[in-house]
């Protein structure tokens, strides 16, 4: 069973269409990435998920509960970690969590999980309306935590948080999934998925433009990586050596460094073995990999390009549903 299954799920608001005609499938177990630009429709798909919106299309299962005929089934067994989560000012911490464990019949102790989730004994005894933003994401994420939830719905989880709280997040993640559960989160910056997350799903404009690996991901949409390396002594001959190997585009030097574009993994270790070889002396290697604004901008220009194509293939120009997996292509 999966643990998260759309069809054709689609949310319009007046003229904007927020989720457009989802078909979205996260195995149970897996840490599953949901990528996307601002306004992409993330959130809206999690609040689909929930029943918090009804679909103006398309269905929604959750842990094989259907999230609009089941809502309840769905809320027992699934921990949601909202974006802007809202604290009760006057009360502390611990309270919170304590009020999540008894509205659910919990049995969870509350201290042990604001200790996961790093807030000190000290902080949860204070009033939570005194937090930082980085106390109250710890907060919103041990409260999603009570019950011990099959599935995990976290909205930009990293929000607020410091270098220390998106590590502690991480292990937080991977800890959750190496005990089995569901993990699914939203988040517009790629660093902070790559991590941790079994595969990811870029949503634009309300389409999957792309379901895969992070690797997959870079590997299909041949943004690959850009590589520099610093030469001590001459660099004539080095542009035509690396040019000649099998997945390097785009090299140009200026003085001793030269710099190309990768689009095979095994490429970068090749061209210092081959300038090496030609009696070069590699001093420096940075390789920069695709940031997720190339990415972002290479699917949707190739999701442009799919309904241009298909536009003309049958001549209507109507059909907008443009999905392109790279996995299918792969
Ligand atoms: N209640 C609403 N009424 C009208 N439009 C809405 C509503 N909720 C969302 N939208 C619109 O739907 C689109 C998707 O928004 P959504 O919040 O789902 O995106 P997101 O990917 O979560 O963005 P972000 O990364 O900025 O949080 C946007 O154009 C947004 O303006």
């Amino acid at each position: 069973m999966a643990a998260i299954e759309t069809a054709g799920l689609t949310k319009r608001y007046g003229d904007v269409t927020a989720v457009d005609d989802l078909e979205l499938t996260v195995e149970e177990g897996e840490v599953f990435g949901f990528l996307g630009p601002n306004g992409a429709g993330k959130s809206t798909t999690i609040d689909l998920l929930l029943d918090f919106v009804r679909p103006t299309a398309g269905s929604a299962t959750v842990l094989g509960y259907d999230a609009q005929a089941a809502p309840q089934k769905v809320s027992q067994r699934v921990g949601v970690l909202p974006e802007g989560f809202d604290v009760y000012p006057r009360l502390t911490g611990r309270r919170h969590v304590e009020f999540a464990i008894e509205t659910t019949d919990a049995d969870d102790d509350p201290d042990a999980i604001l200790e996961r989730v790093g807030l000190e004994p000290d902080a949860r005894d204070r009033p939570a309306g005194e937090y930082s933003t980085g106390m109250r994401q710890r907060l919103a994420t041990g409260i999603a935590l009570v019950g011990d939830p099959d599935l995990l719905l976290m909205d930009e989880p990293a929000s607020g948080l410091d270098p220390h709280g998106i590590r502690d997040l991480q292990t937080l993640v991977r800890e959750e999934a190496d005990a089995g559960t569901t993990v699914f989160f939203s988040s517009h910056i790629l660093e902070h998925v790559e991590a941790v997350c079994d595969r990811v799903g870029v949503l634009v404009d309300g389409q999957l433009a792309a379901v895969d690996t992070i690797a997959g991901l870079r590997a299909s949409v041949g943004t690959g990586a850009t590589m520099e390396l610093t030469l001590a002594g001459r660099v004539d001959r080095a542009a035509e050596t690396v040019a000649a190997l099998e997945g390097v585009t785009d090299v140009t030097t200026t003085g001793s460094t030269l710099e190309c574009l990768v689009t095979h993994p095994r490429a970068k270790a090749l061209a210092v073995t081959e300038l090496e070889d030609a009696g070069m002396t590699v001093r420096d290697l940075r390789v920069e990999d695709a940031s997720l604004e190339s990415l972002y901008t290479t699917l949707t220009d190739e999701q442009a390009a799919d309904v241009a194509a298909e536009a003309l293939e049958d001549g209507s120009g109507s059909d907008t549903n443009a999905e392109h997996e790279p996995e299918a292509v792969g």
